[in-house]
């Protein structure tokens, strides 16, 4: 029987540069993961392409998601809905592909509750300083929705200890690198386990 993916969620509080992360493992031509799209009903920011950067959805297309079980987790973020498409994510791990997840700190412990055998990351920022000053430069938030987001911030922060690793984003190149090693340590580790189980099973 074929080996399920390693489902892994990088979380982390809004600015500390999750995208930014994301986006740079994925450009490395060696990257073996799926990257799950997001659905939201936030509005496209400038650049935005929906099916690339998010599935662009009304409230009431994904209120209707939600009824239909098609999420395998979802949150209400600073008055948007941000939710994962549970096929793809299901249909792609059930291939032995890994999966990442770049998602906020409510949809995490969803997925938690439901794939406990995920691989939980939590990427934190030098400061709290340091990531205002990050929301702040990116110029896409309003000063309400920046103060708001900080707030938010503070409270996930407190969850960290949740999470099986937490990796910080002081530069962009050392953060893509710790995640990379905890993945491939993880595989290692999973992989012993898993031998040694299927050794212990022959053996009975
Ligand atoms: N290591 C870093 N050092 C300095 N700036 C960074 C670093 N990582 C990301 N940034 C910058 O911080 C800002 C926020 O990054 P990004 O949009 O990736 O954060 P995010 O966690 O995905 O945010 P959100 O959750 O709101 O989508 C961007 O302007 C980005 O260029
Ligand atoms: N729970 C989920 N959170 C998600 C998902 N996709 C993205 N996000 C997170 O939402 C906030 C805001 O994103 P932004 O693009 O408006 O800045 C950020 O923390 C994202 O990581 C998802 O599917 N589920």
């Amino acid at each position: 029987m074929r080996e399920k993916g390693l489902l892994i969620v990088l979380s982390g509080p809004s600015g500390v540069g999750k995208g930014t992360v994301r986006k740079e493992i994925f450009s490395q031509p060696d990257t073996a993961f799926e990257y799950s799209i997001s659905m939201t009903t936030r509005k496209p920011r400038k650049g935005e392409i929906d099916g690339i950067d998010y599935f662009f959805k009304t409230r009431d297309e994904f209120e209707a998601l939600i009824g239909q079980g098609k999420l395998l987790e979802y949150a209400e973020f600073v008055g948007n809905y941000y939710g994962t498409p549970v096929d793809y994510v299901r249909e792609t791990l059930d291939a032995g592909k890994d999966v990442f997840l770049e998602i906020e700190v409510q949809g995490a412990r969803q997925v938690r509750d439901k794939f406990p055998e995920g691989l939980f990351i939590f990427l934190a920022p030098p400061s709290l300083s340091e990531l205002q000053s990050r929301i702040i430069t990116r110029g896409t938030e309003t000063e309400e929705v920046i103060q708001r987001r900080m707030q938010t911030a503070r409270e996930e922060i407190e969850l960290m200890d949740l999470y099986d690793y937490v990796v910080e984003n002081d530069t962009v190149e050392a953060a893509c690198n710790r995640i990379n090693a905890i993945v491939v340590a993880e595989h290692c580790r999973r992989e012993r386990v898993s031998i040694r189980y299927k050794k212990m099973l022959e053996a009975e």
